[in-house]
């Protein structure tokens, strides 16, 4: 088993009674987040709209890593349901509650009950850059050939 990551992660009262995200298979990639919305009163996504929705959950993830907030692709392939803003990014000193801003791209309404899973979060490391201004970059082959240059 690979080492993993420690993130600390709270549980909001809105989220009480719900599982804790988890990885679904051994070797999966992300951990399910899901909709952290009052069982009496589901979301509904009407076709073309979009909508921030609630996961209960906030973390603190170690210094040099992000989240990533996806799309779960059997309610992409099964519904148009997606995350706008994919991948969503969480920032390492983010403190504030996880929400996910889920897209409705099919032709029909999508019903957003307490519970259900509606996107995937990866952790991963991440690198800051030091930007250093020059006034001529390093040569390449390449070049400024892009968009196609290299044939179709
Ligand atoms: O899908 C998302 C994307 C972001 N966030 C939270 C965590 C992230 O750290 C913060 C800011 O996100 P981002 O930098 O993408 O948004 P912004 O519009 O640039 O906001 P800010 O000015 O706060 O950075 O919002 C979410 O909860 N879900
Ligand atoms: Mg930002």
């Amino acid at each position: 088993m690979s080492t993993k990551v420690t993130v600390e992660l709270q549980r909001l009262a809105h989220a009480e009674g719900l599982p804790l995200p988890a990885y679904q298979t051994a070797e999966a990639a992300g951990l399910d987040l899901m909709a952290a919305v009052p069982e009496d009163e589901p979301l509904t996504l009407a076709p073309g709209q979009y909508m921030l929705v609630p996961t209960g959950l906030a973390i603190a993830l170690p210094p040099g890593h992000e989240a990533q907030v996806r799309p779960r692709s059997g309610l992409a392939a099964k519904h148009g349901v997606t995350v706008l803003n994919s991948p969503g990014t969480i920032d390492a000193d983010y403190r504030g509650e996880i929400k996910v801003i889920l897209i409705n791209h099919g032709q029909a309404a999508f019903v957003i009950k307490r519970g259900e899973r509606i996107a995937q979060m990866v952790i991963a490391p991440v690198e800051q850059a030091a930007l250093v201004p020059v006034v001529t970059l390093s040569a390449t082959d390449r070049g400024a050939g892009g968009f196609g240059s290299t044939g179709r």
